[in-house]
């Protein structure tokens, strides 16, 4: 399913309508039948609703929303907020209908109270003010009666397309938004459903889908999708009876500092769970034989070229890299002087896909050009979260929240990596511009050592041998569902161990 901003929208609105020659009344009718029918859905016996109409298209939506209510036995007061002289045509066509069949309200622009008698009697309130043609500060008449509405709290907001105020393509809020419970939105979802805060005011968002023509050339094509198993779960290998340990990829994971080498371990489990065939995990010497009496199903070397950074110190990488079908770098890495040129014949060496996390992203950030070193065509894959990020970008985290689109995009971009921005809603984006946006996750993973397990999963799915753009959004995708089945009881006591127990159902849940 795509992700559009409201330009993409519109594009793909005027092909079907201009180009295929659909009439935008009908695309109308279905948007506004759509949000009545989710509405009636939710509340099958006729109740009382308000409906608030802006001038232009997403009004337009909300007098065939009243007509069908209307039908069906409910109480609908209607209200224009905006002039009848500026209707959009399509709108006014529905407009004309309503006012064959009930009173309508001007909005008087002053004293209001009337609207709010008729808000305090409301089961429902249909917020059809604004939706993606909004542009800049709400105008202050728009603003009052979305205060009106959100100072409401008994009826059920249903926001048409968009909260009014929420910025499409954002999650900016312009002025103010109205607080919605329930957003149906047409033919596809908008980054502003997912971003903060627009995510917060949206409520559930349903997408319709209202007749609108599926992407048709390569230029009407949007740039991001939601990560849903259709799109990558055919790349799963299966488990033939005649596979043995190499059949399914070897990982390297470096990392596990002193005192951190729980992390390593973390990510060499999430790794195995997520399938690979075998997984090495490299910590610093003095923590080799420690660590190997903690494990046993991992194998645990000492980092290369520890001692001297001399490169006949390489030698062990060197005679065994081959070995290895991808390299994970970071869980439980920590600082240390000589931390650049390790690092970087590190990725020099390792002629396999390669996942960076923790504090490899942080050398990175004081040493951008090592990604230099990197053969082509193996991929890098940094798996930032938002304090990282901002390191990355030179920016503040408030900076990479307030844009998460743009800070993905231009990291990729600029790195040539794929970046794994995490947070609520990951955003996966690729070099050419191309972004993915997670929906699966739960509170349960807002611990330490998530970060590691989805280091671990990714790293797995790429020593498999997954492609590049199916292994990390299914590693992501199943990281967040993992989170989601892990809850037996509440979020708050999920241990990394239910996560790592979680691995397999999700796997089984999107890829059987
Ligand atoms: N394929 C689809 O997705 C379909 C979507 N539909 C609906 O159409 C809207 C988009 O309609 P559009 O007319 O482009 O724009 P809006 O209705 O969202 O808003 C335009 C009106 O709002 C006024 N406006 C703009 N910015 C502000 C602001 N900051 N404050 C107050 N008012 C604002 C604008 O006034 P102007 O003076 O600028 O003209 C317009 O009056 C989409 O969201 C869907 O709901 C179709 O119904 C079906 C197909
Ligand atoms: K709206």
């Amino acid at each position: 399913m795509y992700l559009v901003t409201a330009k993409e929208m519109r594009n793909l609105d005027r092909y079907t309508i201009d180009h295929l020659g659909v009439p935008g009344v009908v695309l109308m009718e279905n948007a506004g039948k759509a949000v009545a029918e989710e509405i009636m859905h939710r509340f099958p016996e006729p109740k009382t609703a308000v409906i608030l109409c802006g001038s232009g298209n997403n009004g337009g939506d909300g007098w065939v929303v009243a007509r069908h209510l209307q039908f069906r036995g409910w109480k609908v007061y209607l209200w224009l907020v905006g002039a009848v002289e500026k209707m959009a045509p399509d709108a006014r066509v529905f407009y004309e209908v309503c006012q064959r069949l009930t009173r309508i309200e001007i909005d008087p622009q002053q004293e209001r109270d009337q609207l709010r008698r008729h808000l305090e009697q409301a089961d429902v309130v249909v917020d059809a003010l604004l939706g993606t043609g909004a542009t800049g500060q709400l105008r202050p008449h728009i603003a009052e009666v979305v205060a009106l509405v959100n100072q409401q709290s008994k009826a059920f907001v249903v926001a048409v397309d968009l909260p009014t105020g929420v910025d499409a393509d954002t999650g900016g809020v312009l002025t103010e938004a109205v607080q919605a419970d329930l957003t149906v939105t047409f033919a596809f979802p908008k980054w502003g459903h997912y971003l903060r805060p627009g995510a917060d005011y949206s409520g559930e968002v349903k997408v319709a889908d209202i007749g609108l023509s599926p992407c048709a050339s390569p230029e009407l094509e949007p740039s991001a999708r939601i990560n849903l198993p259709s799109d990558w779960q055919h790349h799963l290998p299966p488990r033939s009876a005649w596979a043995h340990k190499g059949t399914h990829g070897h990982l390297l994971v470096v990392g596990g500092s002193r005192g951190m080498l729980g992390a390593a371990v973390m990510a060499g489990e999430a790794a195995y769970r997520t399938g690979a065939g075998l997984v090495t995990i490299t910590v610093p010497s003095s923590e080799q034989l420690p660590l190997s009496a903690k494990v046993t199903q991992q194998m645990v070397w000492s980092w290369p070229g520890e001692s001297t950074f001399s490169p006949d110190s390489w030698q062990m990488i060197e005679e065994r890299r081959t070995r290895f079908s991808a390299v994970a770098i970071g869980p439980g890495l920590g600082r240390f002087a000589g931390e650049a040129d390790w690092l970087g014949e590190l990725m020099k060496r390792m002629e396999v896909p390669m996942v960076l996390d923790a504090d490899a992203l942080n050398i990175l950030s004081d040493h951008p050009s090592l990604l230099q070193k990197r053969p082509s065509p193996f991929a890098t894959v940094l798996t930032p979260h938002p304090g990282e990020m901002a390191r990355l970008l030179a920016c503040s985290v408030a900076h990479v929240e307030s844009s998460r689109r743009q800070a993905a995009g231009e990291l990729a971009q600029k790195t040539g990596a794929v970046v794994v921005l995490k947070g609520r809603y990951t955003i996966v984006a690729f070099p050419d511009g191309k972004q993915i946006l997670n929906l699966t996750g739960s509170p349960a993973l807002a611990k330490g050592g998530a970060g590691d397990l989805l280091t671990g999963m990714i790293g797995s799915l790429l020593a498999q041998r997954i492609p590049l753009g199916a292994a990390v959004p299914m590693a992501v995708y199943l990281h967040g569902k993992a989170g989601e089945l892990a809850v037996s009881s509440v979020p708050h006591s999920v241990m990394f161990s239910d996560i790592l127990s979680a691995i397999g159902p999700a796997l089984r849940q999107c890829c059987q």
